[in-house]
């Protein structure tokens, strides 16, 4: 039986030498990964309380130094032990599941498989009026107008869970991306396909084990990944508090991971990037080197009891060969990350601006320098959920005084949301996670850019646009900020500050009451587009349907570029 030890040697022979962007598939397959990229770092635990109760703190401790030797940036840390082996004749605690993953101080409530917690949630519980079958009509926004109208371990996914409300896809990397978010090479942003669309020929001997193995437990998914947290949480209690008090989705979301990563071994590129990005972003969890051979062990054993019709010493090795070869990779780039960047930063509200009942603008200090790029997003804890996190982009470019603003919206069954919103005080501390995303300016062309904001999706679309004017760039700029009705343009006026300070900038409010239509159908009355590049921003289904106009309007894919990517997962086809 095979030992799963992650070592450098190891390493190096599986990933050394990256080769160009391969074209094998490389639109769905890239995509695939970048959005797993954020169902495996986004683990979403919601409940019914809303974010009104419960939780203590009990986070907010001093930082502390990294003893030597016990963070993953030493040398010690950073190499795991090989754990023992196991397989069908491990023992098998037979603890059930739920009972496991879920502490006596779980939060009672309910549970849902979307990929973003809070905003996603209200997305499915709007509905969305029916497209008009008459020409647009958008609302152009005059000042006139805005006067009236203003109000971490596994490589899977062994993560406290964390909701996204973005993700990016295409996107250039910026001459001026700073250094802790590695620019990704753009994405076709087409609709999420069939992961595994190569050619089986073309599979390597272990993803083809892998990849049967994960055909078999596919259809007890929800009963491999209660095991495997069984597993990990008898086997491994102290790694319990790793995870926040509610399990749920988050177990939805590691079988998710898995049948991503397993899917895209063979695709090394990308693989790499993405757990790269998803170790660094694991050391906000306090996930540890020395905990990754736990995880593996307890997936294996998971794997090994659901698959067991077709599992074997063959089988086994392949997945401690595919896992030994994620935890290194994860576990060197957090290494790496340790070096120049904090696993967190605190951040003090500073000001909180109730836009409208349910949404706020909350602007923070951190602790220290939090370097990051227009259009990208963080990760967002509460003092009131320790250990769930969510995503939120900033709405503003960075600025001299170090602040940083966030457009929260609350929903329902959103903990996280409605903290921020209506919770959060100045004074109070929140913890940031390391910046990520790749919807940023590519400032070495001096293409147009066309924006679709649609709700709280206008807050990147906002840091883009003053991003360009810090660029001093002249190039155009066209922004369509989406709402479902006047007052839900919380932020216009600022937009139309924007545009009255810039002649390159065009503003122009599409309120779906209005113009009988959404927003994605709004910018085919306009253009031509042909020499822009597209930011889309908002819920899922604009982004679907957004992402659909701009090719129909002859946008090619590769100037295409969004967030929302996992809820266009979530959301299904
Ligand atoms: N807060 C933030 O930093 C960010 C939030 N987001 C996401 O933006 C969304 C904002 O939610 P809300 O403000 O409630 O927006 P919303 O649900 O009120 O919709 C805003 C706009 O999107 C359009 N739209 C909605 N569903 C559509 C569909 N199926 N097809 C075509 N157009 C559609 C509407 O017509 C409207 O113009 C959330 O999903 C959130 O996760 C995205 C990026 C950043």
């Amino acid at each position: 039986m095979a030992a799963l030890a992650a070592t450098q040697d190891g390493k190096q022979s599986v990933h050394g030498g990256k080769q160009a962007p391969s074209d094998r598939g490389s639109a769905q397959t890239d995509r695939k990964m970048l959005e797993a990229r954020h169902t495996m770092d986004a683990p979403t635990t919601t409940s019914a309380d809303n974010g009104t109760s419960g939780g203590g703190g009990g986070w907010f401790t001093p930082r502390k130094k990294p003893e030597p030797g016990s963070e993953p940036g030493t040398a010690e840390g950073r190499r795991p032990a090989a754990i023992r082996p196991v397989g069908r004749h491990a023992t098998d605690p037979e603890a059930p599941a739920d009972d496991t993953a879920a502490p006596p101080d779980a939060t009672a409530g309910s549970t849902r498989t979307g990929g973003r917690e809070p905003e996603g949630e209200s997305q499915d519980a709007i509905s969305a009026p029916a497209l008009a079958s008459t020409p647009p009509a958008p609302t152009p926004v005059t000042s006139g107008v805005a006067a009236a109208t203003s109000p971490r371990p596994a490589p899977m996914a062994f993560a406290p869970a964390e909701e996204s409300i973005t993700s990016t896809a295409a996107s250039p990397a910026s001459a001026a991306a700073e250094p802790r978010v590695p620019a990704q090479r753009p994405v076709p942003a087409s609709p999420p396909g069939p992961a595994a669309s190569a050619p089986a020929e073309e599979a390597s001997p272990d993803a083809v084990l892998v990849r049967r193995a994960m055909t078999e437990v596919a259809p007890v998914a929800d009963k491999v990944t209660s095991y495997f947290y069984a597993l990990l949480f008898v086997r491994h209690p102290d790694l319990r508090s790793l995870f926040p008090a509610a399990m749920d989705t988050q177990r939805d979301r590691l079988l998710r991971a898995l049948l991503t990563a397993a899917e895209h071994i063979d695709n090394t590129e990308v693989l790499v990037d993405y757990l790269q990005n998803l170790g660094r972003g694991h050391r906000k969890y306090g996930t540890r080197a020395e905990h990754y051979p736990a995880v593996g062990e307890c997936l294996i054993g998971a794997l090994s009891k659901y698959a067991a019709a077709v599992w074997n010493e063959e089988m086994e090795a392949a997945w401690v060969r595919t896992y030994t070869t994620i935890s290194q990779i994860m576990i060197d780039a957090a290494a790496a990350d340790e070096l120049r960047a904090p696993a967190w930063w605190y951040a003090e509200v500073v000001t909180h601006d109730l836009r409208t009942p349910d949404v706020a603008v909350v602007t923070v200090r951190p602790d220290q320098p939090y370097p990051f790029l227009a259009g990208q997003y963080t990760s967002v804890e509460t003092p009131w959920w320790p250990r769930i996190w969510r995503h939120y982009s900033f709405a503003s470019a960075p600025r001299s005084d170090g602040l940083l603003s966030f457009h929260v919206k609350a929903v329902p069954a959103g903990w996280v949301s409605n903290a921020l919103v209506h919770r959060a005080r100045p004074g109070d501390i929140i913890r940031l996670g390391p910046p990520a995303g790749t919807m940023t300016v590519d400032h070495t062309t001096d293409s147009g850019l066309l924006c679709l904001g649609g709700g709280t999706g206008i807050a990147p679309i906002k840091a883009l646009v003053e991003d360009v004017a810090e660029h001093g760039e002249r190039r155009p700029v066209e922004v369509f900020y989406g709402a479902r009705t006047d007052h839900d343009l919380y932020d216009i006026d600022t937009m139309l500050r924007l545009q009255q300070t810039h002649p390159w900038l065009s503003v122009r409010a599409i309120i779906d009451q209005q113009a009988h239509q959404q927003l994605p159908d709004a910018i085919r009355a306009y253009g031509p587009w042909n020499e822009y590049d597209a930011y889309l921003s908002g819920p899922p289904g604009m982004i679907r349907s957004g992402v659909d106009a701009l090719r129909d309007i002859g946008i090619p894919s590769d100037r295409i570029r969004h967030d929302s990517v996992e809820e266009l997962v979530a959301a299904g086809p």
